[in-house]
């Protein structure tokens, strides 16, 4: 995407293999389909875990990163199903034993040990269960694609799960296998915490004191586990009113939302930080209720809710007037303030304060200028609230999510969608990235779930058994329709690794193909400018794809975001015919190797002819009356170098 996602285009022979490696699993399903489901010895299961995980160790220290695209790893999506949205005590228990294939079980949980260890391949992870009360049988379990937790692994941190409407199906191998691609559908116990010490103050007090030794060896997860057990002791068995108690939850609120910031899982911190202020007048409490403010403001900062974090700012600024953070704070959130309100960024500061390692500016989104509203294009998108004067600014808008070309996270997969047949590359570093943070911040999902997809899932939150309901499927089809790529703006891209990312207000544009903006991005900054004079109601509009010829601009359309585009410009385009539009083809690609070849400083009166011959020529593809409000987009680069050489000659001229 100097257009959108970044499309890998595959050779046939690649294309073939591909599809042939993905629906062999079909073959494989129909003969299972005749198995009877047999038992499966435990102890082979695990020999095999055991072999594959040796297996993937040594892939992986032997090929580190994959270097060409037959080696990206292949899924097959389209296959959609919704996750389980029920509490776990409204399940009935069921055996592993009764587990019938192609099965979604619904109405049923499955409690189960993990017996092997963890396989880990670059698209899934993979274990070996056995039931927890009932020894003998084992089982195949399978995480696609997201097997992350607060920056763990979750098969490798637990032994104890619990799945909730457990589906029990055929892995890409063809091996029987309890699948799960909703996160929420599997409910963990930490390993290495004791859930089931006695009960009683004295042991909050003591979760809270093994809560800091693990924070202090840098174990957030632990640290976590143990500050939520001891509050649950806390606040079970003594009234809050109680002094001793009170300020013991208090402290390990404060506590548990200093951790909370750590894991990203800023609404737990917000929520953990206020809940331990303790509006005390002496001067113990009111440090430690400044110290509650300013982690509340941290947390509402990246949430980027600018008002609260002022607030929370302002607070801890009122209860210790001296402390410098407070005052630093303060100011950060008041420039962010300046910018969601349209009094201007500082692109020069913003851009030196980017780099490989810092790719993402600390900066506020502006909106100021647009409305989503119902448009005549398609769905919803944007209209100008006012007039906008050509070059000025329309929106800016800080990414909700990206994954950069550099970093370990990203990662690009291919995919063969079986509703449509199609094979395309899928961003799923960044798709695994995007469950990670609404997972740990469910109050930004309704935000995700509102923008357009094909598969329409759940229409808002949904909390179950203390965790958020994901969609995977949904957030697949709505990164597939809304992602951008931000280019290449700390290196060379590498596609099987490509720069991604998601701008939820800028996900309302539609596409034109004679649009009215243009964007260009500061580190995860996209900044939307107007290209034309826009009027207050006008729809304003990007260019998903720009390729010059009609038929290019229409597969990527098709392929990407699956419409066909009905413009003036792709009716005039492809009434040109066959021949005039592989001619003017013919031209760009000479035009291209010229501008390549040709420096336009200090070009000669005989190349800048050569340029305007070649403009001449182009000129003639178009013809004059159709395209006399058209674009003619394959002139725009030949045109700028002649502007840049005849500027030059100029210059040199009058010295
Ligand atoms: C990023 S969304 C744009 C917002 C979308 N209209 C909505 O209702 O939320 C992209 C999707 O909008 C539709 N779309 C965008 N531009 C279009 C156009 N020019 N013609 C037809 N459909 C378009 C396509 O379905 C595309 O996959």
């Amino acid at each position: 995407m100097a257009s959108p996602l970044t499309t890998i285009y595959m050779t046939q022979e690649q294309d073939k293999e591909l599809r042939a490696k993905i629906q062999t699993r079909q073959q494989r399903w129909d003969e299972a389909q005749d198995r009877q489901r047999e038992h499966r010895d435990p102890k082979s299961l695990v020999s095999q875990a055991i072999a594959a995980a040796l297996l993937s160790d040594m892939a992986e220290a032997t090929c580190g990163q994959e270097n060409n695209t037959d080696r990206m790893p292949a899924l097959e999506v389209g296959r959609t199903y919704m996750p389980s949205t029920s509490q776990l005590q409204d399940l009935k228990s069921m055996r592993l034993s009764e587990l019938l294939l192609n099965t979604h079980h619904r109405g049923r949980s499955l409690n189960l040990k993990r017996i092997g260890p963890v396989v880990l391949q670059k698209a899934s992870s993979w274990t070996v269960v056995e039931d927890a009360e009932e020894k003998g049988d084992a089982e195949r379990l399978e995480i696609v694609l997201h097997d992350e937790s607060r920056g763990e692994r979750i098969l490798e941190s637990c032994t104890n799960m619990i799945i909730k409407e457990p589906f029990f199906t055929l892995s890409d191998g063809g091996e029987p296998t309890l699948r799960i691609d909703h996160p929420s559908d599997l409910l963990t116990r930490s390993s290495g915490v004791d859930g089931n010490d006695e009960l009683g103050f004295t042991h909050a007090a003591k979760y809270k004191t093994k809560g800091n030794l693990a924070l202090r060896q840098g174990d957030l997860s632990a640290a976590h586990s143990c500050y939520t057990q001891g509050l649950d002791i806390a606040l079970k068995d003594r009234p809050v009113e109680d002094d001793e108690t009170h300020e013991l939850a208090s402290d390990i609120y404060r506590n548990r939302s200093h951790v909370n910031l750590l894991l990203y899982r800023f609404d737990e911190a917000l929520t953990d930080a206020l809940s331990s202020v303790n509006h005390r007048t002496d001067d113990r409490s009111k440090s430690l209720d400044a110290k509650a403010y300013f982690r509340a403001g941290c947390a509402a900062y990246r949430l980027e809710d600018w008002h609260k974090a002022k607030e929370y700012f302002s607070n801890q600024q009122e209860l210790t007037p001296e402390d410098r953070d407070a005052k630093l704070y303060l100011r950060k959130t008041e420039a962010r303030l300046r910018e969601q309100n349209g009094l201007g960024y500082n692109f020069q500061k913003l851009k030196a304060s980017l780099s490989r390692s810092q790719p993402r500016v600390d900066a506020a989104t502006y909106t100021g200028n647009t409305a989503i509203s119902q448009t005549p294009i398609h769905g919803q998108g944007l209209s100008a609230t006012n007039d906008i004067a050509s070059g000025d600014i329309v929106l800016c808008e800080k990414a909700f999510c990206t994954v950069w070309s550099h970093e370990a996270t990203a990662w690009t997969t291919m995919t063969l969608d079986i509703r449509d047949n199609r094979i395309r590359a899928f961003p799923a570093g960044l798709a695994k990235s995007l469950v990670q943070k609404l997972l740990n911040n469910p109050s930004q999902i309704g935000k995700i779930q509102s923008l357009f997809s094909d598969h329409k899932g759940l229409k808002h939150l949904i909390m179950s058994d203390g965790k958020p309901i994901i969609d995977t499927f949904q957030l697949h089809d709505i990164m597939c329709r809304n992602a951008f790529s931000p280019g290449p703006q700390f290196g060379e891209e590498d596609v099987r690794r490509a720069s991604a990312g998601l701008w939820i207000r800028a996900s309302y544009m539609n596409h034109s193909c004679v649009p009215n903006t243009t964007r260009e991005f500061v580190g995860d900054l996209m900044v939307v400018r107007a290209s034309r004079d826009i009027k207050a109601g006008d729809e304003i509009t990007h260019i998903y794809d720009d390729s010059s010829d009609v038929d290019v601009r229409a597969e990527s359309l098709m392929r990407t975001w699956g419409f066909v585009c009905a413009c003036p410009r792709c009716r005039t385009g492809r009434e040109d015919g066959v021949e005039v539009r592989a001619r003017r083809r013919d031209l760009e690609e000479r035009a291209n190797a010229f501008i390549e070849r040709e420096n336009p400083r200090g070009a000669s009166g005989l190349v800048i002819r050569k340029a305007e011959n070649l403009v001449r020529a182009i000129e003639t593809t178009y013809d004059v009356e159709r395209y006399r409000d058209l674009p003619r987009p394959a002139l725009t680069r030949l045109n700028s170098w002649l502007a840049a050489a005849r500027a030059r000659k100029n210059r040199n001229r009058e010295i």
